[in-house]
């Protein structure tokens, strides 16, 4: 589901993230001020340098962090699925197991869980080692299964931490693809990464994360304006944005 600009005022969003401040000790934010809406069928992008805030900002709307000040709000069931950059699995289950044990935490019924592990094992080129352990995985497939994880309810909002560092373009194609696939059914996502010409040709929306805070937000002409820099790339941008 395309939108317009103008009517996402109107709408609801389906992912509402207020951050007054959040950090790692007490008395000493590492983020500030960061307001995040993702719109139903938007994709956003999170961006910014190393150490600008990126992960603090996802680990704050996860819970994970004790020092911290902000709200979050999931429209639709409320269900959201986050995708770490690292992935994380139990030594001694194979994939198949990884699979079953999240659907019986998302509580799905065992004929949708099945129909949906099968298409995506196929999606993703895993079906061979759907009885291996992931240990015996490369880098690439233990990423491909936390993406199989993260579909495999087809939740409201998708929080997704750099997608993109380990995936072969195959991979990277059916991943946008199912992506898109979520997004037609109304699913948001929020996206955190550094590989800005994918961002650039993929997001709607993206917010540039500088030193704790949110330094611009919008769609790439909007941050353009405020690079003041017509017609440059997002890297640009980005560049200008951050020195
Ligand atoms: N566990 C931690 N304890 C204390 N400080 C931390 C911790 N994790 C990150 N930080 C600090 O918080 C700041 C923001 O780091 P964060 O990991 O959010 O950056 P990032 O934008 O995700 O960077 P990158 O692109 O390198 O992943 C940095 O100054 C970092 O040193």
């Amino acid at each position: 589901m395309e939108m317009e600009n103008e009517d996402t005022a109107l709408k609801q969003s389906i992912l509402d993230v207020h951050i007054t401040e959040a950090g790692y000790e007490s008395g000493h934010s590492t983020i500030q001020s960061i307001r995040i809406q993702v719109y139903p069928g938007e994709l956003v992008g999170i961006i910014g340098p190393n150490g600008a805030g990126k992960s603090t900002t996802i680990k704050t709307m996860l819970g994970l962090l004790e020092h911290a000040e902000y709200e979050i709000e999931i429209g639709g069931k409320g269900r959201y699925a986050y995708i770490p950059e690292q992935p994380v699995f139990y030594e001694y289950m194979t994939l198949w197991e990884h699979l079953d044990l999240a659907a019986a935490a998302y509580e799905m019924e065992e004929e949708d869980f099945v129909a949906r592990a099968e298409e995506l094992l196929v999606r993703f080129g895993m079906d061979h080692v759907r009885d291996d352990l992931p240990a015996s995985f490369s880098k690439g497939m233990r990423q491909k299964m936390m993406l199989m994880i993260g579909f495999l309810a087809s939740p409201d909002v998708y929080i997704v931490d750099e997608p993109f560092i380990g995936l072969d373009p195959r991979a990277t194609k059916d991943f946008l693809q199912l992506l898109d696939d979520e997004r037609r059914h109304g699913a948001g996502v929020l996206m955190s990464t550094h590989v800005l010409d994918t961002a650039e040709r993929i997001c709607d929306r993206f917010i540039l994360i500088a030193a704790g805070r949110s330094a611009a937000e919008g769609t790439l002409e909007e941050i353009r304006a405020v690079a003041e820099l017509p017609n440059a790339s997002l890297f640009d941008c980005f560049d200008i944005l951050t020195s």
